[in-house]
């Protein structure tokens, strides 16, 4: 366990960042191998007993869960019969975990923000590095300067007018102090992108889309300099395989942070160029269907998608799009398949009938060299024509589809100032519960509107969740979905083939030919609450030939669980979890129960997410 109060005392200031950042990547690397080496592998430390606050029902509930039948049923009779008890007689709301006032619980909170478990050692590289992220994600200074920018009309029209918000008073110095304070139970203020307010509902405040750009540039400036010192060029792989955090180490699954890593020191030296950055631990790989295997199951594929991608009405003026969208800045990010720039549109008549920009985000669609036009028409149509047609609060909202001055598909999106969720973990090393719990809901909402309208994802990791300034978390990234239901049909298509990334890719894609997609979306997000909680993956792909899953599937027949779930406090939680991550698909429960679990109905989420039309 990493000491915060090391932590706390290393988050750096804000400006200058440039300097501050590449100082004490030189401090890393001028120590690297060796403190690396210095590192101790973490301690298998358990959480304080798990059980305490557990009522000896709720623990029957928890191994009830490894029994083959009751996972489901128990989480869906538990949320029939939810009573109030978790809601104090004042009225607001105490999830156990902040009743308890254990020093490991504080230290385990103190993480809030500003902590990377990259070694979860005390080693000055891992300080170091634990610093060079922090500092991107908020400082308790830039924290309260930055609240106040949220809130400015610059970015206030990126709020979706028809979410319902908590009304919250206007956050100052002290009441982020004192409020972020009253979480942690600790003296330091570490977190100013997530304020608890005393009547338990909270607000975000998260900026810099440009995570993830800043995130690889410090890494690939950290190889760049490795490679120029000429002597610590093995500095990033030693990190990488550092026993706490390699692939290969039977002790922890990796981090989120080393698998970004890895992939930016992969893609670096493959592509020295503006290398596409998947962040997904051994994820870069698309598995896109076989034509074939449609075609077999019957599946009938979404309407157009047979078309070439040209027959959809595109407009190829670059005039036309720079009039209606403004001109395209920045790069926000890369995927697989290119990368995602900012556009700027001045003079935007707002509902308050004042004038000011509006920014959306674009997104390239390049042909890779080695795919065919039919396997980039189904990635085209599932992208666009998919994704343009579902309309929720909690998924990204796609406005146009252009072609560019190269003739490169580019497709347009309502642009999320937050960032997103994968850089969002790495920089904070791991989130707490309520703020993850917020995100949990939002996803579990999207999804259930999805699933409704006949679509599965199939490739939700961190990395395609998106989030605007105020916490609104949107799905995106509709590039492998699938239209498993017509409105008119009864009955779904199965789906089948291997496809995402491998962390968040459900057991039966790897086992079975033909699989109903729905439960491997809840898959995915039952994975991506646990990054969300841990930081890390928890294994690398849910096999039997990968320890992590072994111990897993050991761990859910026995009394002990698997570590990283029994490390939720929550037995609720970690009941949903456990459920969600059923190995069984059609005992795996679906998004509405987890809705109306126990636990899902307590989640205080600071957004209403409806669908929009
Ligand atoms: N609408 C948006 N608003 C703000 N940032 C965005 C938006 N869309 C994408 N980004 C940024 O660009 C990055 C790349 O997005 P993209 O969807 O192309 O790739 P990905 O999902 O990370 O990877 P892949 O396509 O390989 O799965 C995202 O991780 C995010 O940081």
């Amino acid at each position: 366990m990493t000491d915060m109060s090391d932590s706390s005392s290393s988050i750096p200031q804000q400006t200058p960042r440039k300097h501050a950042l590449s100082s004490k990547v030189m401090q890393l690397f001028r120590s690297g191998s060796k403190s690396s080496r210095q590192v101790k592998p973490s301690s298998n430390t358990q959480p304080p007993s798990v059980n305490t606050n557990v009522s000896s029902a709720s623990k029957s509930a928890k191994f009830g869960l490894h029994t083959p039948t009751s996972a489901t049923t128990r989480v869906a009779n538990a949320a029939a019969n939810a009573t109030a008890n978790a809601v104090s007689k004042s009225g607001i709301y105490m999830p156990e975990y902040y009743q308890s006032t254990s020093p490991s619980h504080s230290s385990s909170s103190a993480s809030l923000n500003n902590q990377i478990d990259i070694n979860t050692s005390k080693s000055s590289s891992a300080t170091s590095l634990t610093s060079s992220v922090s500092a991107l994600s908020l400082s308790p200074a830039l924290a309260i300067n930055t609240s106040s920018k949220s809130l400015s009309p610059k970015f206030s029209h990126h709020s979706n007018s028809n979410a319902v918000n908590t009304p919250a008073p206007t956050p100052t110095a002290s009441s982020i102090n004192s409020n972020v304070n009253k979480i942690t139970n600790t003296s330091a203020p570490f977190c100013g992108r997530f304020l608890v307010h005393k009547d338990g509902t909270h607000k975000h405040y998260l900026k810099n889309a440009k995570r993830q750009e800043k995130l690889s540039t410090m890494i690939k400036n950290m190889v760049g300099a490795s490679k120029l010192r000429g002597e610590a060029k093995s500095a990033v792989p030693d990190i990488i395989k550092d026993p706490s955090t390699s692939v290969n180490s039977t002790k922890n699954p990796p981090t989120l942070f080393a698998g970004f890593m890895k992939q930016v020191v992969d893609m670096d030296d493959k592509y020295p160029e503006g290398a596409p950055i998947s962040g997904a631990f051994n994820g870069s790989e698309k598995n896109m269907y076989k034509s074939g295997l449609n075609e077999s199951s019957g599946k009938v594929a979404p309407p157009s998608s047979n078309n070439a991608p040209a027959t959809t009405p595109i407009k190829k003026d670059t005039q036309c799009f720079a009039e209606k969208y403004g001109r395209c800045q920045e790069v926000l990010g890369k995927g697989a398949f290119g990368v995602v720039r900012i556009c700027q549109k001045k003079n935007v008549s707002s509902q308050d009938g004042n004038k000011g920009e509006k920014l959306y985000a674009v997104k390239e669609f390049k042909r890779k060299a080695s795919e065919s036009v039919e396997k980039y028409s189904k990635r085209l149509t599932s992208e666009f024509c998919i994704s343009s047609s579902l309309h929720h609060t909690n998924i990204v909202t796609t406005l146009d589809l252009f072609q560019d001055a190269k003739g490169e598909y580019c497709e347009v999106m309502e642009y999320c100032a937050g960032g997103d969720l994968f850089t969002l973990v790495i920089a904070a090393g791991k989130l707490e519960y309520m703020e993850a719990d917020c995100f949990f809901k939002q996803l579990i909402r999207g999804v259930v509107y999805m699933h409704e309208m006949g679509v599965c994802h199939r490739d939700l990791k961190p990395e395609n969740l998106l989030l605007t300034h105020d916490g609104m978390l949107k799905i995106t990234d509709f590039g492998n979905s699938e239209c498993f239901k017509m409105a008119w049909e009864k009955n779904i298509h199965l789906s089948g083939g291997v496809c995402g990334s491998s962390p968040y890719i459900a057991p039966e894609e790897y086992i079975k030919a033909e699989f109903d997609p729905r439960p491997v979306d809840i898959w995915a997000c039952g994975v991506i609450y646990m990054a969300m909680r841990t930081g890390r993956q928890l294994w690398s792909s849910a096999e039997k030939d990968d320890p992590f899953y072994l111990n897993y599937l050991k761990g859910r027949k026995e009394k002990g669980g698997y570590e990283p779930i029994e490390s939720l406090k929550r037995a609720r939680c970690r009941n949903v979890i456990y459920s969600m991550l059923d190995p069984v698909p059609y005992r795996r429960i679906n998004g509405k129960q987890i809705l109306n679990s126990e636990w899902g109905r307590e989640i205080k989420c600071c957004h209403n997410g409806h669908a929009l039309k």
